[in-house]
């Protein structure tokens, strides 16, 4: 662990960044040699892409897809074996960070611009394990901006269609120049969209479907099967609906 940051944290607490490290590592324990994995995108997905390139190193057999051109990168520096898509292909596994879960489960996801082949991936695996820092957990989804992947021919349209529905959508743009937009893998836009608490996520869900150009929104209903986050320095799985548990208590997937 980051000897800097820990310092940087109250006495015996440990950092989100620090967090995310453990939440990763309780995953890792889970992969088995001849898994076929999803692999996620953003900062906690990297901690566990870099800690299972490690287990790659010592031996295990593993293969990935990536949800996005930079977890792809990464695990390729690392020597993980990557296989492309393909007709039929299912993953064991897909584990993923969240920008924000709740206690079902439901997630929002996107804050990295990797919806679209995230829910891709993980539509496509048998089992979707989250990864994610003490500051995700939320009561009820809302307090991210939710994003969507919007061609972009269809922007004004889909500007208005989203105010229609009660979100104040606001445009990504590149964080370093914020005169440019930011463009997804698929050269598709973002947008971040602020519609408050979300009550009812699932119908949220059904509306944005229905807007022609938004390819994909960061709503994940259904996809989790569990979670592991980490409070007081201790990885926990939240399943949905349950009282969170130990990782340390699950020896299989849990
Ligand atoms: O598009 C990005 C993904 O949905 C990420 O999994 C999400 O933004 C969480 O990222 P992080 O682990 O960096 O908070």
């Amino acid at each position: 662990m980051n000897p800097t940051a820990a310092a940087n944290s109250p006495a015996g607490a440990l950092t989100l960044a620090q967090e995310k490290q453990v939440a990763a590592a309780a995953a890792l324990r889970w992969v088995r040699d001849g898994m076929l994995l999803g692999l996620g995108t953003g900062s906690t997905s990297a901690q566990f892409i870099i800690q299972l390139g490690a287990a790659v190193q010592n031996g295990l057999k593993v293969q990935g897809t990536a949800t996005s051109l930079a977890s792809e990168a990464l695990a390729r520096q690392l020597g993980i074996p990557l296989v492309a898509p393909r007709r039929g292909l299912r993953f064991d596994l897909a584990v993923d960070g969240a920008d924000e879960l709740d206690g079902q489960l439901r997630l929002i996801k996107g804050g990295g611009g990797a919806l679209l082949r995230e829910k891709l991936l993980e539509t496509a695996s048998n089992y979707l394990l989250v990864v994610a820092d003490s500051s995700k957990l939320v009561p009820v989804l809302g307090r991210f901006p939710l994003p969507l992947e919007v061609v972009p021919f269809a922007l004004p349209w889909v500007l208005d269609a989203v105010e229609a529905l009660g979100g104040a959508p606001v445009v990504r743009m590149i964080k370093d120049d914020p005169a440019a937009y930011y463009y997804s893998d698929q050269k598709n836009l973002i947008l971040d969209c602020h519609f408050g608490q979300i009550a009812d996520a699932e119908r949220l869900a059904t509306q944005l479907k229905t807007i022609p150009g938004i390819v994909e929104h960061g709503l994940f209903l259904g996809l989790a099967k569990a979670a592991v986050i980490v409070k007081d320095g201790a990885a926990l799985v939240l399943r949905p609906g349950e009282a969170a548990r130990p990782a340390a208590e699950f020896a299989e997937l849990p």
